[in-house]
């Protein structure tokens, strides 16, 4: 079967002081190649720990990952991440970045070099390709990370946070641009993001998790990703049903916040 598929997955971590904390139970569901899923919770739902079990990094305690048809195992260029933080490599200038992957499959300059020209004009980095990396800016940074993680050719792009260290204006611009590379590249995308928002426009799908343990709470499908592509995310901003889905997921992530609250508060 070709996509992506989370099958029954529970993490456990067991802590030095010999208790564990359940992170994950019982998450279950398959993205199909193309969509483009948004994932949002209060702070211990889970997020990144699923977002690292479906890159490999991490092996759940329970279930499984499948990515067509075979099992996950461990990190894969299939599966490409891109962090916060850009994490890109200070000592190499930005297509030398862009051109890492290409180059460690043992691909010449002459095999990938109009692929990553490509990339770096679609991200808008054309006029930057020889410079150093401290010599952008956070959101230049950031599409360096994008096009470095598109230079591999994953079929499933994690992004974790990917905007939340940007500003306002810079976060609006890569909103768009995660859009406008969503599709036309065609990629299956997973976004983790803390802002309600982003979430709602950047997610055809949109996943909300609950806490204690992780788990799915609720699933949208939703038109605003697909209205993005076209339109300033302003206008996009202004359909009716943007208002009301919104406050309908703050009051729902709220209500989550105060029962942890509360928890926390009966435990002390
Ligand atoms: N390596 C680890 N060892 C022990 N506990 C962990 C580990 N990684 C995560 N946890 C715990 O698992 C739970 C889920 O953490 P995770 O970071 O996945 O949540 P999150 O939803 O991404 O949180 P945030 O929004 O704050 O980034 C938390 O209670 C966290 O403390």
């Amino acid at each position: 079967m070709s996509g992506l598929t989370i099958e029954n997955i529970s993490m456990r971590f067991d802590l030095p002081n010999g208790s564990s904390v359940q992170a994950l139970k019982d998450v279950t569901l398959a993205l199909k190649p193309g969509e483009l899923m948004s994932v949002l919770g209060p702070s211990g739902c889970g997020k990144t720990t699923l977002l690292n079990i479906v890159a490999g990094f991490l092996a759940p305690t329970e279930g499984r990952i499948t990515m067509n048809g075979h099992t996950v195992q461990g990190p894969d260029a299939e599966r490409g991440m891109v962090f916060q933080q850009g994490a890109l490599f200070e000592w190499m200038n930005v297509r030398q970045n862009v051109a890492f992957g290409p180059r460690m499959k043992g691909e010449k300059e002459s095999q990938y070099g109009a692929n990553v020209d490509h990339l770096l004009d679609v991200v808008g980095l054309r006029d930057f390709k020889e410079k150093a990396i401290y010599e952008l800016s956070g959101g230049m940074q950031q599409r360096v990370a994008l096009a470095r993680c598109l230079a591999n050719d994953p079929d499933v792009i994690l992004m974790d946070e990917p905007l939340g260290a940007l500003d306002a204006l810079t976060r609006e611009k890569m909103q768009s641009l995660v859009l406008k590379l969503w599709k036309e590249t065609g990629k299956t995308i997973i976004l983790i993001t803390h802002s309600v928002e982003e979430a709602l426009l950047l997610g055809e799908r949109l996943l909300v998790m609950a806490p204690r343990p992780g788990r799915i709470h609720k699933e949208y499908r939703l038109p605003f990703a697909d209205l993005g592509v076209d339109q300033d995310l302003r206008e996009v901003k202004k359909h009716p049903d943007y208002a009301k889905t919104r406050e309908e997921i703050l009051a729902m992530i709220w209500d989550m916040e105060e029962e942890i609250m509360g928890r926390t508060e009966e435990s002390a």
